[in-house]
């Protein structure tokens, strides 16, 4: 597809390639849109609305919820509720499935998301993003139970994420490719800028949290001292490094020139085997990625193949260039 179409144009088009599609998937697609430009214009006037900050109350992580973490939740919420296109939805921001009210029909879709990605960048005014995933419900038209949604990511019929930067942008796929569009403000229309993502397999650019470099497993031990012993080490080239601490940052730079992003499993927390999420991070972010000829790895396997546990089950994340990764993996099967 050209640059320069419609995001809504595309969705139409999308919508041909799912088999007995009834336009629900292009309504619900519709609706998300609308959240994500309400939210955009929420992180956009930041402090001038009053929105940045904390609040004394947590999620079920353990994590200080920001007010955007809750306002940005209640704004997907409150877009998604009522069109009869979902039979439930989940969220790192709530502890439980959300039930849609009563009042609203069911639909024979899922939704799962992060609302604000990287939240710890938002007072600092650093790209944040909202994560997404749409799954089918096991059984159309019924309020959806926890146990509907634990579906492996490839499973997902959509996933993307909407970034927060110097421009606002939404990058998705519907197992079609990657496509990325830049709302224009002034017609408050997503337009296709970025046709066909597509991530070179190799690269000589890495992201990790260095500070928690003591508590890493000797395959990453022995990655990261690699990269940084340059052309005179093993690898034979020099590596740059880059940490912004929003996930959607770190793809969206890999999608767009290449590059590796991991948080490993670590001995930080050994009851947590990774700080990311399962449902609403690691999937959807591994289907774009993969779906951009990149890899997605615990380490030891596949992430889209695994079979979810739990509504917030943490898993180790390495994904990025292809020939990169499988580096990675190879060093895991080499302990
Ligand atoms: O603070 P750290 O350890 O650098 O972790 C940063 C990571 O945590 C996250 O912020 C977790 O996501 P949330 O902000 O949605 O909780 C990721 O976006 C990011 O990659
Ligand atoms: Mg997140
Ligand atoms: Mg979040």
């Amino acid at each position: 597809m050209q640059t320069g179409t419609t995001l809504t144009q595309f969705i139409i088009e999308e919508q041909r390639h799912i088999a007995g599609a009834t336009g629900d998937f292009t309504a619900l697609l519709n609706d998300l849109v609308t959240a994500i430009k309400t939210i955009s214009n929420a992180v956009n006037k930041g402090a001038l609305i009053g929105v940045m900050g904390a609040l004394e109350s947590q999620n079920v992580q353990g994590e200080t919820q920001k007010k955007l973490d809750v306002i940005t939740n209640d704004i997907m919420i409150r877009n998604n509720e009522w069109a009869g296109h979902l039979a439930g939805m989940a969220s790192e921001e709530m502890d439980e499935v959300y039930a849609i009210p009563t009042r609203y029909p069911l639909g024979k879709y899922l939704l799962v998301f992060d609302p604000l990605d990287g939240s710890s960048n938002v007072d600092i005014n650093i790209s944040v993003g909202t994560i997404f995933s749409i799954l089918r419900a096991p059984v159309p038209n019924r309020a959806a139970a926890m146990e509907d949604f634990l579906q492996p990511g490839v499973k997902q019929v959509c996933a993307g994420y909407a970034l927060y930067g110097s421009s606002t942008m939404l990058v998705l796929t519907t197992g079609h490719g990657v496509n990325g569009f830049t709302l224009d403000r002034d017609i408050g229309e997503f337009i296709l800028t970025h046709p066909d993502m597509t991530i070179p397999v190799d690269t000589k650019e890495f992201a990790i949290n260095a500070s928690n470099r003591r508590f890493w497993e000797a395959p990453v031990q022995r990655y990261v001292e690699e990269c940084l012993a340059g052309k005179e080490g093993p690898r034979g080239k020099d590596f740059n490094m880059r940490w912004v601490a929003s996930m959607v940052a770190e793809v969206h730079r890999i999608l767009t020139r290449g590059g590796v992003f991991m948080y490993p499993r670590d001995t930080k927390d050994p009851s947590k085997p990774g700080k990311l999420r399962l449902l609403y991070e690691a999937n959807p972010m591994g289907f774009v990625v993969e779906q951009a000829g990149g890899a997605v790895s615990t380490g030891y396997e596949r992430i889209m193949d695994i079979q979810p546990e739990g509504l917030h089950q943490r898993v180790p994340v390495i994904l990025g260039s292809k020939n990169e990764v499988e580096t990675i993996v190879s060093y895991h099967k080499e302990v």
